[in-house]
C-alpha cells in the first residue's frame, strides 16, 4: 500500500525523467520507495534538488518573475549541520548572489527536514525599534529586532540598521551572526531630476533574499532554503518606504519636492508615489545594481505565459500578487484571469520558529 510520500515521490520523480528526457526512471523510483519504507523518507540527488527547486519557482502563482525560472543557481548546502556553517554558507550566497550588483537569482538549500531553521524572514532586513511614541525602522522587523536584542544584540537604533543572522538548530537557542558589512550592498537614493530627493537620506538594500519559505519537493520539505531574485521598483517604493505601516515617507516626499498635501483630490500622493519610483528605479540602474520596473516585469511574464503554452503546459497564478501595486490596470495582466491552483513543487509561507 504505497503511503502520500511515496505518490509524492513518485509524481515528482516522473516528472523529473520526462521532462528530462532520462531513462533510469523505473530504477529510481524502486530504489527510493526502498528507502522511503526502510527510513521514511528519501534523498533527492543533487539534479533533483536542482530540477526541483526549479520548478518550484515556475509554480509560484504570486511571482511575476518566472520567466527566468530555468536560471535559478542552486547551491546544495545539505551536509551542514552547525549554526557556524549555516551561516557562513548564508555569506557565501549574499556574496554570489550580490555579484557587484548583476545579481544571479540563487538557492542555498540545506538539510531537509525542520531541524535547522533561519528566524529571519530576509536575510538582509532593516531593524525596527519602538521609541517613545514612534517607531524608528521597519516595523515589520519590531518582533525580530526584540528576539535580537533578548539575545544580547544592541542596535543602533537608525532607520536602517541591518539586523544579524538568526540560526537555529534542533532545539538548540538561537545564535546570531552578525553580517560582516562588505558583504551588504545598498542603494542611496537620489532623484533624477531634483537634487533635493537625496536631503531625504533614504536607501534601500539592493538585494531580497527570501529565508523564510517551505521548499517542497516531491514530498519532501526543506525548511531553510533561502532565495533571491532581484527586485521589481515597485516593491521599494510602493510598499517598503510608502506603506504608512511600513517606512510612510510620502509626506516627507511631496514635502521636498514641493508639492502640496492640502487637497486629497489633487493626487499628490500618487505624485509623491510616481516620484519615489522613478528615484528608486534611476538610483538602482545609476549604481549598476539590477532591478525591474513593473512595466517591463509585466511584459516578462507575458512571454513567460507564452513559453509554457507553447511548451504544452498551463501557468498558474495569483491575480491578487501578480498584478504590481502601481498603475496595474496599465498591465496585460490586471485584464486577465489566472488560475490559482496550487501545484508542487512549490515555495510555501511558513509560520517563524518564535512565536
Ligand atoms: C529574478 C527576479 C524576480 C523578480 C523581479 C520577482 C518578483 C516578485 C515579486 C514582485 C513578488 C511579489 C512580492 C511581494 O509583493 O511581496 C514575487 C513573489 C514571489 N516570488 Fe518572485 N521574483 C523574482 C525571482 C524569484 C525567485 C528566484 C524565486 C524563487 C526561486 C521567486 C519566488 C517567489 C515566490 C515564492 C513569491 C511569493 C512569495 C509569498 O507568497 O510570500 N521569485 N516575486
Ligand atoms: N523581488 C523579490 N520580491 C519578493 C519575492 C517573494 C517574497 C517577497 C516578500 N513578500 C513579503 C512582503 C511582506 C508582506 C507582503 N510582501 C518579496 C524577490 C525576493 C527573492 C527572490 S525575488
Amino acid at each position: 500500500m504505497a503511503n502520500r510520500l511515496e505518490d509524492e515521490a513518485v509524481e515528482f520523480l516522473s516528472l523529473f525523467y520526462e521532462e528530462r528526457c532520462l531513462d533510469g526512471k523505473e530504477a529510481r523510483i524502486r530504489d527510493v520507495c526502498e528507502a522511503i519504507r526502510t527510513d521514511g523518507t528519501y534523498e533527492h540527488t543533487a539534479e533533483e534538488l536542482a530540477f526541483g527547486a526549479r520548478l518550484a519557482w515556475r509554480n509560484s502563482n504570486r511571482c511575476i518573475g518566472r520567466l527566468f525560472w530555468e536560471r535559478l543557481t542552486v547551491i546544495d548546502e545539505r551536509e551542514a549541520r552547525t549554526e557556524e556553517a549555516v551561516a557562513q554558507a548564508l555569506f557565501r550566497h549574499i556574496e554570489y548572489a550580490t555579484n557587484g550588483g548583476k545579481i544571479i537569482p540563487t538557492i542555498t538549500v540545506f538539510k531537509q527536514g525542520a531541524s535547522i531553521r533561519i528566524w529571519n524572514a530576509q536575510l538582509v532586513r532593516y531593524a525596527g525599534y519602538r521609541g517613545d511614541g514612534r517607531i524608528i525602522g521597519d516595523p515589520a522587523s519590531l518582533e525580530l529586532t526584540d528576539i535580537c536584542k533578548q539575545l544580547g544584540w544592541v542596535g543602533a537604533g537608525g532607520d536602517f540598521d541591518v539586523l544579524p543572522l538568526v540560526i537555529s538548530v534542533g532545539a538548540r537557542p538561537p545564535q546570531l551572526f552578525p553580517i560582516p558589512e562588505h558583504l551588504i550592498k545598498e542603494v542611496a537614493l537620489v532623484h533624477p531630476d531634483n537634487e533635493a530627493f537625496a536631503r531625504l537620506n533614504l536607501k534601500w538594500y539592493a538585494v531580497p533574499f527570501i529565508s523564510n519559505m517551505r521548499l517542497e519537493i516531491g514530498g519532501i520539505s526543506y525548511y531553510a532554503a533561502p532565495f533571491n531574485g532581484w527586485y521589481m521598483g515597485t516593491e521599494i517604493g510602493a510598499r517598503n518606504l510608502a506603506d504608512d505601516f511600513r517606512y510612510n515617507r510620502l509626506p516627507e516626499v511631496a514635502a521636498v519636492l514641493g508639492i502640496s498635501m492640502e487637497r486629497e483630490a489633487s493626487l499628490w500622493r500618487d505624485q509623491a508615489l510616481v516620484e519615489l519610483n522613478r528615484a528608486v528605479l534611476y538610483s538602482y540602474q545609476e549604481q549598476g545594481v539590477s532591478i525591474v520596473d513593473h512595466h517591463t516585469a509585466a511584459k516578462q511574464f507575458q512571454r513567460f505565459i507564452g513559453n509554457e503554452t507553447e511548451a504544452g503546459r498551463g501557468v498558474t497564478g495569483d491575480w491578487t500578487w501578480l498584478i504590481p501595486p502601481m498603475s496595474p490596470a496599465q498591465t496585460d495582466i490586471f485584464h486577465q484571469s489566472f488560475d490559482n491552483r496550487i501545484v508542487s513543487p512549490n515555495y510555501f509561507q511558513e509560520k517563524p520558529p518564535y512565536c
